[in-house]
């Protein structure tokens, strides 16, 4: 069985067996055979610490990587598109029609030198066939679609003329103006005050549900992970270990990274609560030791830890997690069952 969620409707996004490698000495093993599926209209949160290979995952996903010192290898399909084959045309069709990408530093989407109404209205410009005055109506729907006050006016706003907050929601604006089917969501609030950070969490929940938009949203943040999120993937140097819907990653975690972090750092969710009562740190990424990344840190490891490839262990509704101990519990349950 491999790590794929079931799924009855054709996934928008299907990863297999994604690796990246960056060119070093020894090489960076950024990230390591993932494997997953997205509907389309599903939250995916992916939940890791710093480091972990969550932005490279995401940034693959539209070849945002430097080409020449990364190494990509597995197979990437977004909707119905082979992106790791993409050229020309059809990548810049894809990077902003298809799929669209928001950012802790809206500094890294929007131009300081043109007003955010010119670079809404280009962006749409170049992925539809419409006219420049066409194309500013869409860019004050779009600002008040993401209910930045007095739009009209905030057209003509350059980015550093407006709030950290409204920057951000301008920028929401900006990453979903083609109607995208895919958005990919890089810690898009991390930067913000507690208060802030909730009304954007809001708006793109409202926002993906009014489009049926697929959104991959990665964090840090357990409680923005559990707020956002239908389903759940724990990254760990590199590797997914747990998958699951949030409910039940929550309150049956398998993986004892995941459980680690769940136990500290569960309790009441909110927003701002960070990943860092595990002990100890994650290896290396240009060092990892042979099978499970986490065995180095883990009070359950054994021998069977270090070897590969690792057992999984899967439940309902594509329920899996990479553990020795999590695959072996499930078999002696099923033993003591059946005595
Ligand atoms: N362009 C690059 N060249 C070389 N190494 C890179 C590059 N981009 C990322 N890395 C390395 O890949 C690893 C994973 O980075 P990534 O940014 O995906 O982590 P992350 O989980 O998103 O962490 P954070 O939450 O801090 O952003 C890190 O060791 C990072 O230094």
């Amino acid at each position: 069985m491999t790590q794929e969620t079931v799924h009855a409707v054709t996934p928008l996004v299907r990863v297999q067996d994604l690796s990246v490698r960056f060119a070093g000495t020894p090489p960076v093993h950024a990230v390591n055979n993932v494997s997953f599926d997205l509907a389309p209209g599903e939250v995916l949160g992916i939940l890791g610490e710093s480091g972990s290979g969550k932005s490279v995952t995401l940034k693959t996903l539209l070849r945002l990587l430097p080409e020449r010192k990364t190494k990509i290898t597995g197979r990437v399909e977004v909707d119905g598109n082979d992106v790791l084959s993409l050229q020309g045309r059809a990548l810049a069709d894809h990077r902003g029609g298809v799929a669209s990408m928001i950012f802790q530093d809206p500094a890294l989407a929007l131009d300081p030198v043109y007003t955010v109404g010119q670079q809404i209205a280009e962006t749409v410009m170049r992925h539809e066939a419409i006219s420049k005055s066409d194309a500013m109506t869409r860019a004050l729907e779009m600002l008040e679609l993401v209910r930045i006050p007095s739009a009209k006016r905030r057209l003509e706003n350059y980015p550093h003329e407006m709030s950290g907050g409204m920057r951000q929601r301008a920028m929401i604006a900006l990453a979903l103006a083609c109607r995208p089917k895919l958005l990919l969501a890089d810690e898009p609030t991390t930067a913000l005050d507690a208060t802030v950070q909730i009304q954007i969490l809001l708006l793109l929940r409202e926002l993906q549900q009014e489009m049926g938009m697929g959104v991959i949203f990665v964090t840090h943040d357990i409680g923005v992970a559990v707020e956002v999120s239908d389903r759940l993937a724990v990254m760990y140097a590199g590797s997914f270990v747990e998958t699951g819907s949030v409910r039940d990653v929550i309150r049956d975690a398998r993986h004892p990274y995941s459980k680690g972090l769940l136990a500290a750092n569960l309790v009441g969710a909110v927003p701002g609560t960070r990943l860092d009562a595990v002990p100890g740190a994650p290896p290396p990424l240009n060092a990892l030791p042979e099978g499970c990344s986490f065995a180095p840190r883990c009070a359950h490891a054994e021998a069977a830890c270090h070897a590969s490839p690792l057992p999984v262990w899967t439940g309902a509704d594509g329920r899996w997690a990479r553990c020795v101990q999590a695959s072996r519990t499930e078999t002696l349950a099923k033993a003591e069952g059946q005595r």
